[in-house]
C-alpha cells in the first residue's frame, strides 16, 4: 500500500516529427500524484497531453524523461507489476465483435493471468449491467453498452488503479449517469480512479481533487472545492423596490447590467468586496433590496480563467 496511487515526477515527452526541428512537445515537466482512494479528474483542453500521459502510465507510449510510478511501482524497474496495478479504458472502444461480452472478460482475464477459479466474469458484467448481455454477440451491443463493457474489461485483474479516458464521450446521459454510479461503487469499494473528461460538471460533481494541464503543462492540482473557489467573479441577481431607468455604477462592481425595470445583474469580484458591500452601495442611493440571488462559480469558470491565465503567460 502507498499514500500515491500514481506518481509522476518532471515527465516529459516530445514526439518526433517530420519536418518539425525538435519534435511536438507533448509533455514538458509534469509532477503530481494522485492521492490513493480518491476520485482524480484530469482536464484539459484539446491537445493538452492527457492521453500521451496515460499512455505513458499504460506502458503504450515512451517518455522522454521524468519517472512515474503506479501502486509504488516505478513504470521503467517494475513495468509488469505497474501494469498489473492499472486498468485502463481508452476512448476507443477495443474489443473482437465475434466474442460474447462472457468470453471478452474470459480472454482478457487470461491474458492478465486471472486463473479461472479467481476470476469474475459474470460479477463483472452485472456491475456494469450487462449481466443479460452476456452471451450476446458483442457487435450487437449498443455505444452505451460497449464501453460498460470495455470498463468491464479493465476491471478483470482487479487492478486498485482505474483510468478512464473520456469515458463517456458519446455516451447518453441516462448511461452516463450509470457508469458514474459503477465508478462511484468501485471508489468506495476501495479503487482510485482516474478519469479524465470534458464534462466539467462531472468532475465537478464526482472528482475529490482536479489537475488541469495545458500546452502540456500542469496548471492547476487542487482539491476540487478549492478549485472552484478560485474563481474570483461572482454574479448576484438584486431586485430593488422600484423601476430604474438605468443602472447605478460603483467602484465595487466590475459590471453592472439592468434585467427588467428592478433587477440588477452585478457581476464582483470576490477577491476585492464581499456581497455585504456590494448590497450595501446598491442601498446607498436609498433603493430598498426585495430579493437577492446568487450564482456560484463552476468548474467552467475556473478552467477558462486558469487555461486563459496560463496561455498568456
Ligand atoms: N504520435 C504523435 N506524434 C506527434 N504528435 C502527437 C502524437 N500524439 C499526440 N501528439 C501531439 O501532442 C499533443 C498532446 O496530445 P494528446 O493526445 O496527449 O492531448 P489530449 O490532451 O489527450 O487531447 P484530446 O483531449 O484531444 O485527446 C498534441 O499537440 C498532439 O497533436
Amino acid at each position: 500500500m502507498t499514500d500515491a496511487a500514481i506518481s509522476i515526477q518532471g515527465l516529459c515527452k516530445t514526439y518526433a516529427v517530420k519536418g518539425v526541428p525538435g519534435g511536438k512537445r507533448a509533455l514538458d515537466g509534469v509532477t503530481f500524484d494522485v492521492p490513493a482512494g480518491s476520485i482524480f479528474g484530469l482536464l484539459g483542453p484539446n491537445g493538452a497531453g492527457k492521453s500521451t500521459l496515460i499512455n505513458i502510465l499504460a506502458g503504450l507510449v515512451n517518455k522522454t524523461d521524468g519517472a512515474a510510478s503506479i501502486w509504488g511501482f516505478d513504470i521503467d524497474a517494475h513495468p509488469r507489476n505497474a501494469k498489473a496495478s492499472i486498468g485502463i479504458v481508452n476512448q476507443e472502444i477495443l474489443f473482437d465483435p465475434f466474442f460474447t461480452p462472457f468470453e471478452t472478460l474470459e480472454i482478457q482475464a487470461g491474458l492478465y493471468g486471472v486463473a479461472k477459479r479467481d476470476r469474475r466474469s459474470m460479477e463483472l458484467l452485472s456491475a456494469v449491467h450487462l449481466a443479460d448481455k452476456a452471451n450476446a454477440y458483442a457487435r450487437t451491443l449498443s455505444g452505451g453498452m460497449k464501453r460498460r463493457l470495455m470498463v468491464a474489461k479493465a476491471m478483470v485483474h482487479s487492478p486498485p488503479v482505474l483510468v478512464l479516458d473520456e469515458p463517456t464521450a458519446g455516451v447518453d446521459i441516462e448511461l452516463r449517469q450509470q457508469l458514474w454510479a459503477y465508478v462511484r461503487e468501485l471508489n468506495q469499494a476501495g479503487v482510485t480512479v482516474v478519469l479524465t473528461t470534458h464534462y466539467l460538471e462531472e468532475a465537478e460533481e464526482l472528482c475529490d481533487r482536479i489537475a488541469i494541464i495545458n500546452g502540456g503543462r500542469l496548471i492547476a492540482n487542487e482539491p476540487t472545492r478549492e478549485l472552484v473557489g478560485r474563481a474570483q467573479e461572482k454574479v448576484v441577481a438584486v431586485t430593488v423596490d422600484r423601476d430604474l431607468a438605468e443602472a447605478p455604477s460603483n467602484v465595487c462592481f466590475d459590471k453592472v447590467t439592468l434585467k427588467g425595470a428592478r433587477t440588477l445583474e452585478i457581476t464582483y469580484r470576490k477577491d476585492r468586496v464581499n456581497a455585504g458591500e456590494v448590497l450595501a452601495a446598491v442601498t446607498r442611493d436609498g433603493l430598498g433590496i426585495v430579493d437577492v440571488s446568487t450564482k456560484e462559480p463552476d468548474l467552467e469558470d475556473v478552467f477558462l480563467n486558469l487555461t486563459r491565465s496560463s496561455a498568456g503567460g
